[in-house]
């Protein structure tokens, strides 16, 4: 028997990054015996170690709550906690077409903030009923009245009933779920309708093999059922259906506007399209749901192993990394400079490192991230045309007859105040405005941008010029003829294929002073002088010298002392295995990443 759909509220927590939706979370499933407190390790949703040490959440997780409401009926709660952090923007609005209304979670002594914005914005758009959770009134610091009265003004919802708590000492929790249940409404569906399931989110476990979120919107699934992925049309027999208190129950079946989670002997994820609607083989439904536009790659880079012995670890170690990640793409690519690798697409600047991070942290592995490029088109006098995926690829200039570049149409949010400053970024960035209006309390500026300008670090720079509250989306567009040059890095006088790129002529000096006094700081001084340098063709155009230094760290420590001396040449030892070898030169791998950033950090 299925929980009639009266009794059912599906809900998401959203708010800014570290305002309490993790440790509100674990209180309503504290609250609601989904685990007892013995199995409640801290933050029991963020299940990952790295979003528990860096204190974000990355993937949505689902929980099931049972609550027995002050009305005396029992209703099943499904919560989905979200990720705030932007780079998993495309996380939310998942999670968020999934149900019908969000907890907006704000820290009652900081305020409404960037990613309150941004992550209500997709509650908002995706027609959530909205319930504004005052946080941490426990902090001497805590203004409730003002931050309503914020929540009202900025954002433009109703906040004179927000509930007022704190997950921290459990105050008033308890109105939280009735919050809930009087508040937020239930889920529509058809029971006897044939089965219609939304494809909420898939990954893989490795006892369960690909475990797949669902919605149900209409009939009923269950196991042994034959169901069809109605974008791929790929058919599968469901092995089990069930729910997750965090910890998965088997259930008999999943009714209409239920959450639950299915395996069916799936061998990959790739195999399941996010957004994809679900249905029953032999009794079809008529109208598939809306899908999902796929994640779009904003950051692109090549990795290469440090060790070139460790490439084939790396590749099996993507393999798994992408089956728990389909927002990661990559493909083979070779560098000159650094071997083998893989020219890889992320949603941001965060997710590069986070993936970096797993790599180096799950499968031991140390990397080198190389500089950003986009695919370009070189239109060579021979009358053919290549497509450049690696800037170290270029043929000589006498040979190319014109290089065309991807361009983007680019749409932007922001509130009015930071407008200036994105107009400022957009024009720095060979921009071309398009539109400008204005949406409520924001403006909605259109722009046509080179998509080499963006993939880096336009995001990050958005993000920090706009205190997060701009939010950017965008559409590739056609490939443009561009004056475009290719900027080399020489290192005590070698190329560094890894940190060339192509640049507009008109910002390539710039580019490469910044570039050279980047390096300058960050390779660290040798037994000799080490001139940087950066050239377009043959013509140097910047320059920099890192100076000389003794580098005998042991030649203080004369005497017997030779514990001193062994730990001092160990410590040297570790220092150089996060480097590589460059000719004489070694440059630390994290020079990779921060000589690329173009801002001012
Ligand atoms: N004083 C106080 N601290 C709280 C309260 N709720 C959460 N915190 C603390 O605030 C910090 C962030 O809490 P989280 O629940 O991880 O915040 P979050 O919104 O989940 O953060 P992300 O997972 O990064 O999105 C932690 O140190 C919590 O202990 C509260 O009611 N009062």
């Amino acid at each position: 028997m299925t929980t009639p759909l009266s009794n059912i509220r599906n809900f998401s927590i959203v708010a800014h990054i570290d305002h309490g939706k993790s440790t509100l979370a674990d209180r309503l499933i504290q609250m609601t015996g989904g685990l007892d407190l013995r199995e409640m390790k801290e933050q029991v949703l963020d299940s990952m170690d790295i979003e528990r040490e860096r204190g974000i959440t990355i993937k949505a997780q689902t929980v099931r709550l049972n609550y027995k409401a002050k009305d005396g009926q029992d209703y099943v709660l499904n919560l989905i906690d979200t990720p705030g952090h932007v780079d998993f923007a495309y996380e939310v609005s998942r999670s968020m077409a999934a149900v019908e209304g969000s907890l907006l979670v704000v820290d009652a002594s900081q305020g409404v903030e960037a990613q309150t914005l941004a992550n209500v914005y997709h509650a908002i758009d995706a027609n959530h009923e909205i319930v504004p959770v005052l946080n941490k009134v426990d902090l001497p610091a805590a203004d409730v009245e003002r931050v309503k009265t914020q929540i009202e003004d900025v954002i433009g919802i109703d906040a004179s009933e927000a509930v007022e708590i704190s997950a921290k000492t459990g105050l008033n929790i308890d109105a939280v779920l009735e919050a809930i249940v009087t508040r937020l409404p239930a889920p529509k569906g058809e029971l006897n309708a044939p089965l219609k399931a939304l494809l909420v989110d898939s990954w893989y476990d490795t006892y369960l093999g690909v475990v797949v979120l669902v919605r149900i919107i209409d009939g009923v699934m269950k196991k042994g059922q034959r169901i069809r992925m109605m974008a791929s049309g790929a058919v599968y027999e469901l092995d089990r259906v069930a729910v997750t208190t965090p910890k998965l129950v088997e259930v008999k079946e999943l009714g209409p506007g239920e959450l639950g989670v299915f395996t069916a002997s799936i061998k990959e994820v790739a195999d399941t399209n996010v957004g994809d609607t679900i249905t029953e083989d032999k009794k079809p439904t008529q109208n598939a749901l809306p899908g999902f536009r796929p994640a779009q790659p904003v950051v692109f880079c090549g990795l290469f192993p440090v060790d070139a012995s460790d490439f084939d670890e790396l590749r099996a170690a993507m393999g798994k990394l992408r089956l728990n990640d389909a927002s990661f793409s990559f493909e083979m690519e070779t560098s000159a400079a650094l071997g083998f690798g893989f020219r890889c697409g992320f949603l941001g600047l965060l997710h590069l490192e986070i993936i970096q991070e797993r790599l180096s942290r799950e499968f031991d592995l140390d990397l080198i991230a190389t500089a950003p490029s986009v695919v370009y088109e070189v239109e060579l006098t021979s009358g053919e045309t290549m497509h450049l995926h690696n800037p170290a690829d270029l043929p000589d200039v006498m040979k190319i007859k014109e290089i065309r570049e991807p361009w983007i149409k680019a749409t932007i949010l922001t509130p009015d105040e930071y407008l200036g400053a994105i107009l400022k970024l957009c024009q720095d960035r060979r921009g071309i405005q398009t539109n400008l209006s204005y949406v409520g309390q924001r403006a909605m500026v259109e722009y046509e941008l080179p998509l080499n300008e963006v993939v880096f670090d336009f995001y990050d720079r958005l993000k920090s010029i706009s205190k997060g509250y701009a939010s950017f989306d965008y559409q590739l567009g056609e490939h443009r003829e561009g004056d475009l040059v290719k900027l080399s890095i020489l290192v005590n006088a070698e190329p560094v294929d890894a940190l060339s790129m192509l640049v507009h002529r008109s910002v390539a000096e710039s580019r490469g002073r910044i570039m050279c006094e980047k390096l300058k700081e960050l390779i660290p001084p040798h037994l000799f002088v080490i001139p940087i340098q950066a050239a377009i063709g043959g013509k140097i155009i910047a320059r920099e010298t890192v100076r000389a230094m003794r580098k005998d760290v042991t030649a203080k420590c004369y005497g017997g002392d030779a514990t001193r001396k062994r730990k001092l040449l160990e410590k040297q030892k570790a220092g150089k295995k996060r480097m590589r070898q460059f000719g004489s030169v070694e440059i630390p791998q994290e020079a990779f990443i921060k000589a690329l950033k173009m801002g001012d950090d």
